[in-house]
């Protein structure tokens, strides 16, 4: 596989800006890039048009709106974005299996109402930027964070999830208990050069492939540096040794 390959086919850069023209910009600019992810501060800044403007480039996309609420509230949410014909869509485990179910039966309706694919619906198992520490001593969770990742997992599959998001720290462990059919994406990835900021488990981009992650999700370190297209090539670049 040639540099830039499986960046490419693997690598989701995570479009956290606050208005289109900021957006529409970095996709100009990272035109090597397929992936795209649009999240909370996108979205609800520009809404679905952000989406048509990266169809309308043939770019794949995550919408990340991470739902989190009652079972018949999550389930309107997802039949709703399932409509806009995107590739992934996200919900937090912490819902509970019946919100789980509920919300996978709705993209599959969203979708067939719309007449597109219906997306994968992936799971949060835990923000990639909560610690050890902080699952114990703030949210008051009593098991190791390997143990609590893992049974946020099979929660999700066992409701029919597609996949989870989870730290690269996790992901082996996922991997080798939900076995190969099951989607495993990883933000908190970093570079050896850039900031981890807020991000808590990090591996690298590299790392977080071997362990068995299928797409990784990396923002800041791409579109914050001084040269965008620099910081991809460089991660293109870690990546092809592996491929
Ligand atoms: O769902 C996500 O994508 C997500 C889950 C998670 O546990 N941690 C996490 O960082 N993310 C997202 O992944 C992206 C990571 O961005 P950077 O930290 O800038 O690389 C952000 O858009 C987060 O919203």
């Amino acid at each position: 596989m040639g540099s830039g390959e499986l960046a490419q086919k693997r690598v989701i850069v995570a479009l956290d800006v606050p208005d289109e023209e900021t957006a529409i910009a970095l996709v100009d600019r990272l035109e090597d890039v397929t992936f795209f992810k649009v999240g909370l501060e996108l979205f609800t800044s520009t809404g679905p048009k952000i989406l048509e403007m990266l169809k309308s480039r043939q770019k794949r996309i995550f919408l990340d709106l991470k739902f989190d609420d009652i079972p018949n509230t999550v389930a309107g949410a997802c039949r709703s974005a399932a409509r806009y014909g995107v590739d992934l869509l996200t919900i937090h485990a912490t819902c509970g299996r019946e919100a789980l179910k509920a919300a996978t039966e709705a993209a599959q309706v969203g979708a067939a109402q719309a007449g597109v694919k219906p997306p994968k619906l992936i799971a949060i198992t835990l923000l990639t930027s909560i610690s050890a520490r902080q699952l114990a001593f703030d949210l008051k969770i009593p098991l190791e964070l390997p143990e609590y990742a893992l049974q946020m997992a099979l929660m999700a599959q066992e409701s029919g999830l597609d996949g989870v998001v989870c730290s690269p720290q996790e992901v082996a462990q996922l991997r080798q208990t939900c076995g190969d059919d099951f989607l495993l994406v990883c933000p908190g990835v970093r570079p050896t050069w850039a900031d981890t900021a807020d991000q808590k488990r990090s591996l690298t981009p590299a790392q977080a492939m071997i362990a068995g992650a299928d797409y990784l999700v990396i923002g800041r370190p791409i579109t914050t540096a001084a040269d965008p297209e620099l910081a991809w090539n460089r991660i293109c670049e870690d990546l092809s040794a592996i491929a």
